[in-house]
């Protein structure tokens, strides 16, 4: 049995010195599993709340594209449903976020795993409130299969979309424990249709001040309109 959260050999590379500033910035983390949603509702957030939505897998697809040596060894990690290497994904997520104009972000589906977590916030700043799309196993596979008959995607195949499972919760559900902890997670059942899993993600960004970055009450808010729902996992 592999360690589903492991990484090959890091790199360093200095490239991106004359860093914009992110100290202001306002960072909502959009967590759940693989085809739980969140690029769906990053896209319905974009819209009523004007951040920019960074997709991590988008970006790690991008550089697949290309055609790099870097680049081959990251399609095969996600073709075996495991993690890139973090300094990978958080560089290309600190030069995403530097080239916008924008200063809210929506970084979806990153941090996958703790040691992504701490470095993200050692190198940018702490999240202001972490979006959990809860759904259960079954629907999220049902889902990625159908999405896989278009998505062109390598990794939406019956066998990959076991390993991602088994990735998500090796490696992610503790990063969204460490958020729940901290009273930053606002958890959400993805299960309902998207409109009204908005619903739920509206209560949760109405209570965020964007202002400075103030520590939200998401997860007080929404766990107990959640709760109030029976939407809540145990
Ligand atoms: N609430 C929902 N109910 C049913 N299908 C959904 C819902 N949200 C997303 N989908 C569909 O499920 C698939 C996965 O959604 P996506 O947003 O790509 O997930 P993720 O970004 O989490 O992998 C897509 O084909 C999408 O259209
Ligand atoms: N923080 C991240 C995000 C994605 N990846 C890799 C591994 C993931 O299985 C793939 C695809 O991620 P993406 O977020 O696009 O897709 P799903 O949520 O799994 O549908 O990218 C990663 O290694 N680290």
């Amino acid at each position: 049995m592999g360690n589903f959260c492991c990484h090959f050999e890091a790199r360093h590379d200095d490239d991106d010195e004359n860093k914009a500033d992110l100290s202001k910035a306002t960072i909502v983390f959009v967590l759940g599993g693989p085809g739980s949603g969140k690029g769906t509702q990053c896209e319905l957030l974009v819209k009523k709340y004007g951040y920019k939505h960074l997709s991590a897998g988008d970006l790690l697809r991008e550089e697949v594209k290309k055609g790099t040596q870097l680049g081959k060894e990251m399609e095969s990690i996600m073709k075996e449903g495991k993690l890139v290497p973090t300094e990978v994904t958080v560089k290309l997520l600190r030069k995403a976020m530097q080239a916008s104009s924008n200063d809210k972000f929506l970084i979806d589906g990153f941090p996958r795993a703790i040691d992504q977590a701490e470095t993200f916030e050692q190198d940018i700043k702490p999240p202001a409130l972490v979006l959990f799309f809860d759904c259960p196993e079954e629907e999220m596979k049902k889902r990625l299969l159908k999405r896989g008959e278009s998505s062109g995607r390598a990794d939406d195949n019956e066998e990959t979309i076991v390993k991602r499972f088994r990735t998500f919760l090796d490696c992610s559900m503790p990063v969204i424990e460490h958020y729940e902890r901290q009273g930053k997670l606002a958890k959400i059942s993805a299960v309902p249709p998207p409109d009204e899993v908005f619903v739920e993600v509206q209560r949760a960004m109405d209570g965020l001040s964007t202002e400075h970055g103030e520590k939200p009450r998401a997860s007080d808010h929404v766990a107990a309109h959640a709760q109030g729902a029976g939407l809540m996992a145990a």
